[in-house]
């Protein structure tokens, strides 16, 4: 499973957490504006804006799980098991495969409204990477740096694109449906809870956070949907970068997987292998990882962007304890 999410507190965070029990690899990945970009049914895209994002990178391709745009448009694909369905390919449409989807959005638009305007007359086709790197069922959440948000689900009733009012996403079920179970959400408070039970009745306030009981806060993709949209919602506003990098990594850390917790096959957990996000506004990726709690960070290098090579760097994945005697 994983988790996505949209933080606006002057600048804007974007990223998401990679839920998952293996990994395949993947490296913080900055493509350059003139590396061509080819497709499988669409001509290539020779010139485009430049995109950091957590990529595995094959024959030379960015295979992006998320990423961002110098422009400030972030989007993560995440995990849609039974509901996503991909098309044969369709003579009036624009065909983008899944694994092509990332690029084909962020090398093209800067805003939200820009990428509704694309996907209008998109399809996602029925094309895998290769024979090892199967179709993924997938779908979307796309950010810009206003805090607009709109996630994407091609399912067999077509293309369904979606406001976000809460700038959050998991996995199953459909989108409306995770808004509507938010509902069954709505006195989850901050704040100690007012007696409504019995008015009568004397009931103790016998603990701080009363107001979050009911709060879920399971593994399953409803529960982080709602733990995360409460988490986020109430979140402080830092008047620094760093203050508010912290708070954005605290809130996809609280949703985060731990090992042990998470069963997908009989000794095999699901686990949080990196949570990252972009500044929107600055370009700087950040990221931790299972294994580092450290924050590491890649900037974007705004002046070196004119040119057609990937830029990689390895995941800082070694633990980072400061012992202080
Ligand atoms: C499995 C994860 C989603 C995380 C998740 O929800 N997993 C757990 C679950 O099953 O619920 C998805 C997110 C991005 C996906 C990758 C990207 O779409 C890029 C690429 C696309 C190829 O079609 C398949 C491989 C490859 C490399 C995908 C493998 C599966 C990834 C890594």
């Amino acid at each position: 499973m994983c988790t996505s999410v949209i933080y606006t507190v002057g600048d804007a965070y974007f990223g998401r957490n990679l839920d998952l029990e293996v990994s395949f690899g993947q490296q913080v990945v900055i493509m350059p504006r003139d590396f061509a970009l080819h497709f499988r049914k669409l001509p290539t895209i020779a010139h485009h804006y430049a995109i950091t994002g957590m990529a595995l990178v094959q024959d030379n391709y960015p295979l992006y799980f998320d990423g961002a745009n110098e422009k400030g448009l972030g989007m993560a694909g995440l995990n849609f098991d039974g509901p996503a369905h991909y098309f044969p390919e369709q003579t009036d449409k624009q065909n983008v495969t899944p694994f092509e989807f990332v690029p084909y959005v962020l090398g093209q638009c800067a805003t939200v409204a820009e990428a509704k305007k694309l996907l209008k007359n998109v399809s996602l086709i029925n094309i895998n990477f290769s024979d090892k790197l199967a179709l993924s069922p997938l779908h979307w959440l796309i950010a810009d740096k206003s805090g607009a948000s709109i996630v994407v689900e091609s399912t067999t009733a077509g293309l369904n694109v979606y406001d976000n009012p809460v700038g959050v996403l998991t996995n199953n079920p459909e989108f409306p449906q995770q808004l509507q179970n938010l509902a069954n959400y709505q006195s989850v408070s901050p704040a100690n809870p007012e007696n409504t039970l019995a008015v009568n009745l004397s009931l103790p306030v016998y603990s701080r956070g009363l107001g979050s009981h009911f709060l879920p806060g399971g593994m399953d993709s409803e529960s982080r949907f709602v733990k995360v949209a409460f988490t986020k919602e109430n979140a402080p506003v830092g008047k620094t970068e760093d203050e508010n990098v912290i708070n954005y990594f605290h809130i996809l850390h609280s949703v985060e997987q731990q090992k042990g917790l998470d069963e997908v096959a009989p000794n095999t957990f699901e686990y949080t292998i990196y949570s990252d996000g972009m500044d929107l506004t600055t370009g700087t990726f950040y990221y931790t990882t299972y294994t580092n709690n450290q924050i590491n960070a890649v900037k974007m290098p705004k002046d070196h962007l004119d040119q057609d090579q990937l830029m990689t760097f390895d995941l800082q994945d070694k633990p980072t304890i400061n012992y202080q005697n």
